[in-house]
C-alpha cells in the first residue's frame, strides 16, 4: 500500500471496505428494521466461533474512500449499521460524520476493544473474553449483546453487565453453531433472570444476508 493510501486510512478518509448490503438487522434492539450494512475489513480479536473470518485479514480489502461509501449508502436506507471486522480499528469519525451530514442514523456494532471514535445513535457492544472493550463503550453502549458459546459465557455476561451504563438493554444471543444445546439454556437463564432478553440471528433463519 502507498503512503497516501496508508495517511488517508489512518485518518479515516479511506477504509477497506469488505461489502455493503441492504438487508434487515437480525439481531438486538433493531431486529426486523431494514438497514443498510457497511462491513469493514480488519479484525484482530480472534473468536474462535467468528461468522465472518474472511473480514479479519484488512489487506484483503480494498481502501475505499469514506466520502463514496457515504455517497452510496444514503441512497439505499435511513438507517446505516457499521460492523466488520471490528470497525473501531480505524477511525470512525469521518464516516459517521458524513452519514450523520446526510441525516442518516448511524448503528455500530462492535466489541469494543479499541478507542472509540465517531458519532453514534446506537452502540451494539458484544464483548470478547480475548480483548476487553474500554471503559467508554461500557459508558456508551446502549445494547449488550454476549455470544453464548458455553456455560462460561453465562458468567462472562453477567460480568459484562455489571459494567455497563444503567440504561443498556441486556441480550444474550447464542452461537450459531451451538444453537441447538444452547437456546434451551438461554430460555431458561433468560426465565430466571428476566433482566436479560433474548437476541437471536434471525437473518440466518430467513436466508438473507
Ligand atoms: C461479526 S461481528 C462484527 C462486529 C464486531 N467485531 C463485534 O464482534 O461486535 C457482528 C456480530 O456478530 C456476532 N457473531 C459473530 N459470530 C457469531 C456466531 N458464530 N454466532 C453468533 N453471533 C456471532 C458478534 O458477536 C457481533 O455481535
Ligand atoms: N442481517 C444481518 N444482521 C446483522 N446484525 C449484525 C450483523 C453483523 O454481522 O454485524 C448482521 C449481519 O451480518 N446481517
Ligand atoms: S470481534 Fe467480531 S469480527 Fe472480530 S473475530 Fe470476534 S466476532 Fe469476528
Ligand atoms: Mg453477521
Amino acid at each position: 500500500m502507498n503512503k497516501e493510501t496508508q495517511l488517508l486510512i489512518d485518518k479515516g478518509e479511506m477504509l477497506p471496505l469488505m461489502e455493503e448490503f441492504y438487508t434487515i438487522q437480525g439481531e438486538g434492539y433493531y431486529k426486523g428494521t431494514a438497514a443498510y450494512f457497511i462491513r469493514i475489513g480488519g479484525c484482530d480479536v480472534g473468536c474462535h466461533w467468528c461468522d465472518v473470518k474472511e473480514s479479519w485479514n484488512a489487506n484483503l480489502h480494498p481502501p475505499t474512500e469514506t466520502s463514496k461509501i457515504v455517497e452510496n449508502a444514503k441512497k439505499y436506507s435511513d438507517t446505516i449499521v457499521v460492523t466488520g471486522g471490528e470497525p473501531l480499528t480505524w477511525d470512525m469519525t469521518a464516516l459517521t460524520s458524513q452519514l450523520k451530514n446526510e441525516g442518516l442514523q448511524v448503528h455500530i456494532e462492535t466489541s469494543g476493544a479499541y478507542k472509540l471514535t465517531g458519532t453514534w445513535d446506537w452502540i451494539c457492544l458484544s464483548p470478547k473474553k480475548m480483548k476487553r472493550p474500554t471503559q467508554e463503550v461500557y459508558d456508551s453502549a446502549d445494547e449488550l449483546k454476549v455470544i453464548i458459546y458455553n456455560k462460561d459465557d453465562f458468567r462472562f455476561a453477567e460480568e459484562q453487565a455489571a459494567k455497563v451504563n444503567a440504561n443498556c438493554i441486556l441480550y444474550m444471543q447464542p452461537e450459531w453453531s451451538k444453537r441447538d444445546t444452547v437456546v434451551p439454556e438461554i430460555v431458561d437463564y433468560v426465565m430466571k433472570n428476566p433482566k436479560w432478553k433474548v437476541s437471536l440471528q434471525t437473518h440466518k433463519y430467513l436466508n438473507i444476508p
